[in-house]
């Protein structure tokens, strides 16, 4: 039966509201499949959502009600104000990680070189290929089906950019005048407490680390000092209760570095800066 936008979206908070699931994610996959911003969409709140859409639309909201994440639905996120490609081989990307990205592009606009590590779709590197386009940035990431993701945003925004297939630091040679980072930092013990959406369809590889999340912030610091040039200063995003034991780990692992922790919007401890 035809329905218009607003019946159309009363109809998926009827379906999706019960079984827990955020209506908002029917409004975001409906604007995309439109091409409609929101106040878009609200202009045309009455009209007929045409036939073909409405039946695509019903297929997104039976994905919706499985927890499936809009964005992986309709195949692209927002990040700092661009669309970026996401499958299910990549992290979405978060709005908390913009505060990061803000944070180096604030301090960053002399420097030469930039790394982004663990870089998944791309958002942090191209993001910043974007605000400090004097910067030559380098993503890496352990995944190659990750990389595929963030080159093929690379050619979609028209940002150039060096990609490269790493471990950690394992396959970068050279120092960088920055290096920003989002590694995985979520315990195994944290499961219980995580989001379904998240649990089922996130790849495991970009969520969790070993050793309480810490895993991979340890192997970091024993590598940053090698491949970042004189004075040059590390960004790292972190989970909201690992700010003492990061403390002691950078305290212990790089005497020589000034560390900075900053909280998020939301007055969470979630980044930290090393300055050497
Ligand atoms: C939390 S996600 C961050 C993705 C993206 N930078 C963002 O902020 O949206 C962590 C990323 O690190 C990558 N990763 C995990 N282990 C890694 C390792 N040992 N070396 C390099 N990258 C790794 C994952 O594949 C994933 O893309």
């Amino acid at each position: 039966m035809a329905k218009t936008y607003e019946e159309a979206l009363r109809w998926a908070s009827s379906v999706l509201s019960p079984k827990g699931v955020d209506p908002d994610g029917a409004r975001y996959v409906l604007e995309m499949r439109a091409g409609f911003t929101p106040s878009q969409l609200r202009l045309h709140d009455r009209d007929a959502v045409p036939a073909a859409a409405l039946a695509q639309f019903e297929q997104d909201v039976a994905r919706l009600a499985n927890s499936e994440p809009a964005q992986y639905i309709v195949g692209v996120a927002p990040f700092y104000g661009d669309l970026f490609a996401v499958t299910p081989a990549v992290l979405i990307p978060r709005f908390e990680t913009e505060e990061l990205v803000a944070w180096a592009a604030g301090e960053q606009a002399a420097a030469r070189t930039g790394l982004d590590l663990g870089t998944g779709s791309g958002a942090i590197g191209l993001t910043l290929a974007k605000l400090l386009p004097n910067v030559a940035m380098t993503l890496s990431d352990v995944s190659p089906a990750a990389l595929a993701v963030a080159q093929a945003n690379a050619a979609r925004l028209k940002r150039r950019v060096q990609l490269t297939a790493s471990d950690l630091f394992a396959a970068l040679p050279g120092r960088f005048d920055f290096i920003i980072t989002n590694l995985p930092y979520i315990s195994r013990a944290e499961t219980p407490v995580m989001d379904q959406s998240t649990l089922t369809y996130e790849p495991a590889l970009a969520l969790f680390a070993e050793d309480d999340g810490l895993a991979l912030f340890k192997r970091f610091a024993a590598g940053v000092a090698a491949h970042l040039t004189p004075g040059g200063a590390a960004y790292l995003e972190f989970g909201y209760r690992q700010q003492p034991a990061l403390a002691q780990l950078f305290a212990a692992a790089l005497p020589q570095a000034q560390v900075t922790f900053r909280r998020d919007m939301a007055d969470h401890p979630r980044m930290v800066k090393l300055q050497f």
